[in-house]
């Protein structure tokens, strides 16, 4: 029978455990897990040991950090030996500790060993031993620890903890193994050598372990497609901040400071006072608020800062830069309102928001391009309900049609009023929507939770399936 020097290695270890596992065995033999497992896989393969049982745990795991102190102390212990038992200045301690001066001076005094006296570091303490040191050196050797130790090396980032596989093995056929090369060596082939020798057959059905390669956040990547389709449908990227004045959010959008329509959907109000912008906007729009709303419109409350509760507050900065036509523009971002969170509520989530100002264009050009938009999504019916905003007229509500589930309202949309436009300075048609990207998201690519939209478990995002 032919094993490598690993493959020995686990062997005469099992020899005398009979059962064992792979942890044991790697903190046994110093090989690392990875190599333990597939060859492992190797001596089942060849009869001479049996897998019991193959499981998935959390374990402590030495971090680089880790490592490094078990082999050289803690900081707080390379103090203490710097300082040899005498007070020494700051300054010296400092220069010889260099990075580790600043931790080391925190644990040192914290556990009593030390005292500052003036510019001079005083150890209190003569006998020192950190208890970290201890739990590390049985951690390395495959033994438990307690509960408090295991906190303290996590909370010191000694340690940490990563799923691993297990597997259980019993030895079941002893072998008296003659010793085989792994490596063709540039010394065997010049002497010749290596036809006398025996080598490692490759094991070609061996598990390799598992790498995980990083990638995009599944809902990070639909948002680039609902990008790429609108820049493919000729709309140009814009954005904004997400703290918004109520003036960019509400006024510019003819949402009267007085009025419930601007609790229409609550925001999350930011302290302190943003700056109104200069030129001639603020007078249009108080002129505007004024007439047509008859009350008297306050800058203050304009300069308010919130949350931006939609990305039309994307739009209408758009809008206040008087961009000329024809124009078209889409922003995709956060929002956020407050809401009581579950499975379909968040207080952040997407808007898609999207502007025209063309001449000639209407409420059938905007109704076609919705159309065009959520086929692109892939959307295949759409129906059309008249709605209400503060900003649109005509307004509509967009439903989509998705099996299993029906007609499903995916979007806001209208041509915007002149009481928008005007007081910007657009005097051609502009059509807008806002189209909001979690739910639509969460239809194609079958999330039945919001929240797991914005993930951050690995586990999670490395198992789910991309559609
Ligand atoms: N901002 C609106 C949607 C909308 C955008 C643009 C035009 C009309 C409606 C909302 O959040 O509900």
């Amino acid at each position: 029978m032919m094993l490598s020097e690993n493959e020995q290695k686990i062997i005469s270890f099992l020899k005398t455990k009979g059962v064992s596992n792979s942890q044991e065995i790697s903190s046994a033999t110093g090989l690392p897990p990875s190599t333990v497992f597939s060859n492992l896989k190797l001596l089942e393969s060849k009869g001479l040991v049996k897998i019991l049982k193959e499981e998935r745990k959390k374990l402590l795991f030495l971090t680089e950090e880790g490592r490094k102190r078990l082999v050289e102390g803690l900081p707080e212990e390379k103090l203490m030996m710097v300082l040899g038992g005498q007070p020494r200045k700051i300054e010296e301690v400092k220069e010889k500790m260099k990075e580790d001066f600043e931790i080391a001076l925190g644990w040192a005094r914290k556990r009593g060993w030390i005292e500052i006296d003036g510019d001079l570091i005083k150890p209190i303490v003569k006998e020192i031993q950190a208890p970290e040191r201890d739990s590390l050196r049985a951690l390395s050797k495959g033994q438990g620890i307690d509960h408090a130790s295991v906190e303290l090396l996590l909370k010191r980032k000694l340690v940490e903890r990563r799923e691993d596989k297990i597997l259980e093995v019993e030895l079941i056929k002893d072998v008296e193994a003659k010793p085989v090369e792994i490596y063709l060596t540039h010394e065997m082939l010049v002497s010749g050598d290596w036809e006398k020798r025996e080598f490692k057959e490759y094991n070609v059905e061996a598990d390799p372990p598992f790498l995980p390669i990083g990638r995009t956040h599944y809902f990070r990547d639909f948002i680039e497609r609902v990008k790429d389709l609108m820049v493919s449908l000729g709309f140009s990227e814009v954005s904004s901040d997400y703290v918004e004045l109520e003036f960019f959010n509400f006024d510019v959008l003819f949402q009267p400071q007085d009025h419930p329509a601007r609790e229409i959907h609550d925001s999350f109000v930011v302290k302190g006072k943003g700056r109104l912008p200069p030129g001639r906007l603020v007078e249009e729009v108080k002129k505007t608020h004024e007439t047509w709303w008859k009350y008297r419109w306050s800058p203050e409350v304009a300069s308010n800062l919130v949350m931006r509760s939609q990305t039309t507050a994307t739009t209408s900065r758009v809008l206040s830069r008087s961009p000329g036509s024809p124009l078209r523009v889409f922003t995709i971002g956060k929002v956020f309102r407050p809401d009581a969170i579950d499975a379909t509520h968040l207080i952040e989530f997407h808007q898609m928001d999207g502007l025209v100002i063309e001449e000639g264009f209407n409420f059938r050009s905007l109704l076609s391009i919705l159309r065009e938009i959520f086929r692109g999504l892939g959307v295949k019916e759409v129906k059309f309900k008249p709605g209400y905003f503060p900003f649109t007229e005509p307004s509509v509500e967009v439903y989509g049609y998705v099996d299993p589930l029906g007609w499903v309202e995916m979007a806001g949309a209208g041509l915007l009023r002149r009481e928008v436009t005007s007081p910007a300075g657009v005097s051609e048609p502009a059509g807008a929507w806002g189209i909001g990207i979690d739910r639509l998201a969460m239809l194609f690519l079958g999330v039945k939770d919001i929240r797991d939209l914005y993930s951050s478990d690995i586990e999670y995002l490395r198992h789910r399936r991309v559609v």
